[in-house]
């Protein structure tokens, strides 16, 4: 079995007597790297600075939800409430209640780059920047996600962390079908649904969508994850121009809290999200594009992820889904998808592309019938 993380945890920092104290966690959300101990002394302090990302293609991520490995130490009441059971199984769990919220984007915008080193992701897709966090447990008390996960040796445990703390491949081919099919973006409502990192609403960002929203299971991976790549994306296109005077710096940060006022972010499991989304004052209008990357590994969940397409989804909306063909350990996959879908009879399924390299992926659109 291969297991591959894409951040770090460092327990022993405090035995190190590095700056970072005791209990740090190193998040580093690119694919497959880590940040080095020398660079994490070095950038702790530091507000944010650039690099490039060393980024190795593996093919070889293998899911394993995880039974009992969801402990009941789990305190953060978005989690907590979808840990109710204390022996998760694949199979026998339905969707927790993990109920929604919106996250309000911090008014400043460099404090959501503390402890952060943005490096940029190479592609040939459009530049996005990622960030590489460190989280000090003691800013996170209760949440464990993170540390779950590595003491399960798995990349999901079932209602407690959904998987959104890494990149997972199926992102990259969706991001290249972006550009190969040249994917118009400007002036659309867009929501990048079980969003971890953000990239695909990052690039629909970019590339002028009216309003992005972000949806992930946990709070923690929209605040330590996703935001900070927006606000770093944000960042990055911003310094094309470089201007020094006053004003026009004053000017420019308007102009990024103008563009951020597009995207919105939101925690939760999906039919809370929609309960939020669709309720009175907090109705957002349907999507004209739904963009959701690898999760349909759980059968338990098409379900739900069903009826928010069918809720969510503007008439003439799209959605574009990417997914492997079968998720070993859980169960879920392309062909069993398609065939609830196909079952519902509500949405046309269409294959745009098949990726037969390593582990075979799909990229399919649906449409309302
Ligand atoms: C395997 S991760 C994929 C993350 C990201 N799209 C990517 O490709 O890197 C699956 C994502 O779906 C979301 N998710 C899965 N099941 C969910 C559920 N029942 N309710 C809400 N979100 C869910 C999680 O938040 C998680 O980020």
């Amino acid at each position: 079995m291969t297991f591959q993380f894409n951040f770090t945890i460092e327990n022993h920092l405090g035995n190190e007597s590095t700056p970072l104290g005791d209990g740090a966690l190193a998040l580093d959300s690119s694919k497959g790297s880590s940040v080095s101990e020398s660079k994490k002394g070095k950038h702790r302090d530091k507000k944010y600075s650039t690099e490039q990302f060393d980024w190795p293609q593996d093919h070889s991520l293998e899911h394993k939800p995880v039974g009992n490995a969801a402990s009941s130490q789990n305190t953060d009441s978005s989690l907590s409430a979808g840990n109710s059971s204390s022996n998760l199984e694949p199979h026998e769990t339905q969707p927790s209640m993990s109920v929604a919220k919106e996250h309000p984007m911090p008014k400043d915008l460099k404090k959501v780059l503390e402890n952060k080193v943005v490096g940029t992701l190479p592609g040939p897709h459009v530049i996005v920047a990622v960030v590489k966090t460190v989280l000090l447990k003691e800013n996170f008390p209760g949440e464990n996600i993170v540390s779950q996960s590595i003491s399960s040796h798995s990349d999901l445990i079932t209602g407690v962390y959904e998987g959104g703390l890494k990149i997972w491949e199926c992102t990259f081919d969706l991001l290249a079908y972006f550009t190969k099919a040249k994917v118009k973006f400007a002036g659309k409502k867009v929501l990048d649904l079980g969003c971890g990192s953000g990239l695909l609403g990052i690039v629909a960002f970019k590339g002028g969508a009216k309003e992005i929203h972000f949806q992930d299971y946990n709070s923690m991976v929209i605040d330590e994850v996703t935001l900070p790549n927006v606000v770093a994306n944000s960042m990055l296109e911003d310094e094309g121009n470089d201007v020094n005077e006053p004003d026009v710096k004053r000017c420019r940060k308007s102009n990024v809290a103008q563009e951020l006022c597009k995207c919105r972010f939101f925690s939760g499991e999906w039919s809370e999200f929609c309960k939020l989304v669709l309720s009175g004052e907090k109705f957002f209008g349907k999507y004209d594009l739904i963009l959701t990357s690898e999760t349909i590994y759980n059968p338990d969940y098409y379900s739900t992820l069903h009826q928010t397409f069918l809720r969510l989804l503007d008439k003439n909306g799209r959605v574009l889904l990417a997914s492997k063909a079968h998720y070993f350990g859980v169960g879920g996959g392309i062909h069993l998808f398609q065939k609830f879908v196909e079952e519902r009879n509500v949405f046309e399924t269409r294959t745009l592309e098949i990726i037969d390299e390593g582990l075979k992926r799909f990229l399919i659109e649906m449409t309302f019938k």
